[in-house]
C-alpha cells in the first residue's frame, strides 16, 4: 500500500479515515456545514415534537397525563433549543462530539417516556420511532458510531418501555424488535455508504489540491529559473551592465526607432586606458573590481534611458537615443571626468584611472548599428593613438 493510499484509507465499519490527522482535517473542513445543519434540524425537530402536543390533547384531553406529557415535551423542546444555541457556538464535531450526541439522547429519552403516558397510541409511536431512527442516521449530522449508539439506545429503550408499560404480547414485542433492528441496519449501512463516499470525495479533492500546489510550486521554480537564465543571458556577470548580445538587440531596436522617428542617436566605445598595466600591477581580482567601478561611473554619468553594455574585456559600449553629437560629446566629457575623479579605497587609493571614448552618430535611414560601432571604434583607436584619456567624435574631428 502506497503512502498516499494509507493516508486516504477508510475504515470499513466506521466509515472514517484510518489516519486520525486526515479524519481531523475532514471534520474541520465540514465544521461550518455541520453546525448549520445541526442547528436547523434541532429547530425543526423541536417544532415537530411540540406539535405532537396537539394529538396528545385530542387523545387525552386536559387530564393529568396530558399535563405530564406537555411538561415532558416542553423539557425536550427547551433542551433542544438550548443545544441548538450551544451547537451554533461550540459545535462542529472535530472536538465536541458529545455536544451533538446530547440532543439525540434527550430526544430518544423523551420518546421512550411517552409510552407510559400514551400507551393507546402505540402504532403512531412505533412509526415515530422508525422515522426518528432514520432521522438520527440521515438527517441530523452525526458520526456513524454516534448515530448508531443513540439509535440503538432509542430502539432498546423503546422496546423495554413498551414491554413494561403497554400491554403487548411477546410475539408483538419480537416483531417490534425486528422492525427496529431492520431500521437500524438500513440506517447504519446507508450512512456508512454516505460517510464512505463523502470521505472519498474529500480525499480526491485534497489530492487534487496537493497536486495543484505542487504544480504552482513547480511553475514558481521554473519562473525563477527562467529569470535567472534570462539574467545570465542578458547581463554581464561581472559588471551587471548588458551583455554584448543583449546590448546589440536593445540598441538595434533603439536605432530603428530613431530612424523611424527621425531623432538623433549616438554611440560610445569606451576603453579603460593601460588596463593591462593595472592588471599586472594590482592583480586580476582588483582589475575586475575596477571594471565594476567604471561600469558604475558610466551608469551614474549617463541618463537612465542610455543603454550600457560590456563589449568585451575592458571595453564598454553605450547607445544614446535622442542624443545629438554635441550632447553626446558633453556626456562623454562628463563621463571621462568622473572616471578621472574616481578615488578608490585602501591600496588602490593612489591609482588614477582614465578612459578613452570614441563617439559616432547615426547617419540617416540607411545607417546600421555595425557601421556605427565600427566608426566609434575607429575614433577610440584614434584617441588611443593620440595619447589616451580623451573623447574623439567621428566626422566632426572634435577631440579633447
Ligand atoms: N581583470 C580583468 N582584466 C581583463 C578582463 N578582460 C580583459 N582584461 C585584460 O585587459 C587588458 C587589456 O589590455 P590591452 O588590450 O593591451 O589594453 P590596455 O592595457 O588597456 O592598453 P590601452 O587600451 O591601449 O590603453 C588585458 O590584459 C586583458 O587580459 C577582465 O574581465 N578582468
Amino acid at each position: 500500500m502506497s503512502q498516499q493510499q494509507r493516508q486516504y484509507a477508510i475504515h470499513w465499519l466506521t466509515g472514517q479515515f484510518l489516519n486520525s490527522n486526515q479524519e481531523s482535517l475532514y471534520r474541520d473542513a465540514i465544521k461550518t456545514r455541520v453546525r448549520f445543519e445541526s442547528r436547523l434540524v434541532l429547530l425543526l425537530v423541536s417544532l415537530v415534537f411540540a406539535m405532537f402536543g396537539i394529538t396528545d390533547y385530542n387523545l387525552l384531553g386536559l387530564t393529568r397525563e396530558y399535563y405530564l406529557l406537555l411538561t415532558l415535551r416542553l423539557i425536550v423542546v427547551i433542551s433542544c433549543l438550548a443545544l441548538a444555541f450551544a451547537v451554533g457556538r461550540w459545535g462542529g464535531y472535530s472536538r465536541n462530539v458529545w455536544l451533538h450526541a446530547l440532543p439525540l439522547c434527550i430526544l430518544a429519552t423523551g420518546i421512550m417516556l411517552i409510552v407510559p403516558l400514551r400507551p393507546d397510541s402505540l402504532l403512531t409511536q412505533i412509526t415515530a420511532v422508525v422515522v426518528t431512527i432514520m432521522g438520527f442516521y440521515f438527517l441530523i449530522p452525526a458520526p456513524l458510531a454516534m448515530a448508531a449508539i443513540t439509535s440503538l439506545y432509542l430502539s432498546i429503550g423503546f422496546v423495554t418501555s413498551v414491554e413494561l408499560f403497554a400491554e403487548v404480547s411477546l410475539a408483538d414485542t419480537v416483531r417490534l424488535s425486528l422492525l427496529l433492528f431492520m431500521a437500524n441496519i438500513v440506517g447504519y449501512f446507508g450512512l456508512l455508504r454516505i460517510e464512505f463516499l463523502q470521505r472519498k470525495q474529500f480525499a480526491l479533492l485534497q489530492h487534487e489540491r496537493e497536486q495543484n500546489n505542487d504544480l504552482l510550486e513547480e511553475i514558481k521554480r521554473r519562473k525563477s529559473l527562467e529569470a535567472q537564465l534570462r539574467m545570465v543571458a542578458e547581463k554581464d556577470g561581472l559588471t551587471g551592465v548588458d551583455s554584448r548580445n543583449h546590448f546589440m538587440k536593445r540598441s538595434e531596436a533603439l536605432l530603428e526607432r530613431a530612424q523611424v522617428e527621425n531623432t538623433p542617436f549616438c554611440l560610445f566605445m569606451i576603453d579603460v586606458d593601460h588596463f593591462k598595466r593595472i592588471n599586472d600591477t594590482w592583480g586580476h581580482t582588483r582589475g575586475d573590481f575596477i571594471l565594476t567601478k567604471i561600469a558604475e561611473v558610466c551608469a551614474q554619468s549617463l541618463r537612465p534611458t542610455d543603454v550600457i553594455g560590456r563589449f568585451g574585456g575592458e571595453e564598454f559600449v553605450v547607445a544614446l537615443p535622442h542624443t545629438g553629437p554635441s550632447d553626446a560629446q558633453a556626456a562623454a566629457e562628463r563621463l571621462k571626468k568622473n572616471v578621472e575623479a574616481l578615488v578608490l579605497a585602501d591600496e588602490l587609493s593612489e591609482l588614477r584611472l582614465s578612459v578613452t571614448i570614441g563617439i559616432a552618430a547615426a547617419h540617416g535611414e540607411d545607417d546600421n548599428l555595425d557601421s556605427i560601432i565600427t566608426r566609434a571604434d575607429n575614433m577610440l583607436y584614434e584617441g588611443k593613438r593620440d595619447g589616451r584619456n580623451r573623447v574623439v567624435m567621428c566626422g566632426e574631428g572634435m577631440t579633447s
